[in-house]
């Protein structure tokens, strides 16, 4: 098959992992006869730097033509004192909203070969296969008021949900469940927030047309806890966006690295996929990036736009094998195998294709 892909490599470390994965698409497109077009656009600082915004209508118009998009990461020291309106973080959240790609999808599973990479005890996260649906086009991140008052003194941000935009995603969570171990944990601050209450009772709605899932609603703290001590009592997880993004960093750490983690952002319609990990200033330009995050988002994209199983799996495949040999990026802390830098290990993971 032909697609067209954009990619948004976007600062930072962004452009030595996307380069990873282009190389490793390219791999698969010879490998099984496809046709992969990639087009390259600007966001984030590096859209800044050359037309002044963090996006463009252009990149925008080119990601709504694409069959999917590939972004690598945002953000930097260098513009962090910019006006809010212009940071790099406000051209990813544009394209988040401008897609409607309210569904985050951050599967958590860690690749056996690490299971001694984790801070965590090994008979802690053994068996854990975790999967989080985080809202991502409503919340805190998009909500109105968010202004200073009073000379600056008082700050306000807006956590404001419609019950549309609840219902879809918490349907997505019940849909994902069902297709998995169907235990659905809701997490939320019910105890507190107004928003959550309304979250809850939409989910107490909606189970009962999932009469096959099991559900569980939790509080966002304890949920933190359990994330860390009792990962295999949870199987998908559906939570409001800030909550989302938090628990998600967080369990990275059963994976080994951040580095590792894949994700999908999906509407209706098109997806982009994007590592769930930043911009890593402090590695930046040393070559020595975990490309593994990125990679494993490509192999989302084939699975979830083009509906190519076999030729995802064939890339989680070669980044397992990959592991086995020993063979990993610095921020594992592994005391065995061979420590490469990013291109090395994008050239294993091709060599096992
Ligand atoms: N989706 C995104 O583009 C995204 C996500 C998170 C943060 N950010 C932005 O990134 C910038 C830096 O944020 P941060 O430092 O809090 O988070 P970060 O995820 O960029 O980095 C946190 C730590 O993890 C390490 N790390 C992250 N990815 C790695 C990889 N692939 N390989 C090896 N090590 C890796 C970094 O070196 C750093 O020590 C900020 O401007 C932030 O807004 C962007
Ligand atoms: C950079 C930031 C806006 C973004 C978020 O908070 O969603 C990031 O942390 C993420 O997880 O994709
Ligand atoms: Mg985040």
């Amino acid at each position: 098959m032909e697609k067209n892909i954009v990619v948004l490599p976007g600062d930072g470390i962004g452009q030595e992992i996307m380069d990873a994965s282009i190389q490793v698409l390219t791999k698969v497109a010879e490998k099984f006869n496809h046709k992969f077009n990639f087009e390259q656009y600007e966001i984030g600082g590096t859209s800044y730097e050359k037309d002044g915004e963090p996006l463009t209508d252009e990149t925008v118009n080119a990601c709504l033509k694409a069959d999917a998009i590939l972004l690598g990461a945002i953000g930097g020291p260098k513009w962090d004192s910019l006006p809010p309106h212009l940071r790099p973080e406000q051209g990813l959240l544009k394209i988040r909203k401008a897609l409607n790609l309210y569904a985050n999808i951050r599967p958590i599973k860690g690749f056996e070969p690490l299971l001694h990479a984790s801070p965590l005890k090994e008979s802690v996260i053994k068996g854990s296969d975790i999967y989080i649906v985080r809202e991502l086009t409503g919340g805190l991140y998009f909500g109105t008021p968010r202004e200073r008052r009073e000379d600056g003194n008082v700050a306000v941000d807006t956590l404001l949900y419609h019950r549309n935009e609840i219902e879809r995603i918490v349907e997505k969570g019940f849909e994902s469940a069902r297709i998995r171990n169907k235990h659905l944990t809701s997490v939320d601050k019910a105890n507190v927030l107004e928003s959550s209450r309304l979250w809850r009772e939409i989910v107490e709605e909606k189970r009962k047309d999932y009469p096959d899932v099991k559900v569980d609603h939790m509080l966002v703290d304890s949920a933190a806890m359990k994330l860390i001590t009792d990962p295999t009592s949870f199987d998908v997880i559906v939570t409001e966006n800030l909550f989302g993004d938090i628990l998600s960093d967080e369990g990275s750490v059963l994976t080994g690295s951040i580095g590792m983690l894949p994700s999908a952002s999906l509407s209706e319609t098109i997806g982009l996929y994007e590592p769930v990990h930043g911009s890593a200033p402090d590695i930046a330009g040393k070559g020595i990036a975990n490309p593994l995050g990125m990679i494993l988002s490509s192999a989302m994209m084939l699975r979830y736009s083009f509906d190519l199983n076999e030729e995802a799996t064939a890339i989680e495949k070669a980044v397992e094998e990959s592991l086995e040999q020993g063979i990993h990026t610095a921020d594992l802390k592994i005391h065995h195998g061979k420590e490469v830098g990013t291109k090395e290990m994008t050239e294993t993971v091709i060599s096992n294709l």
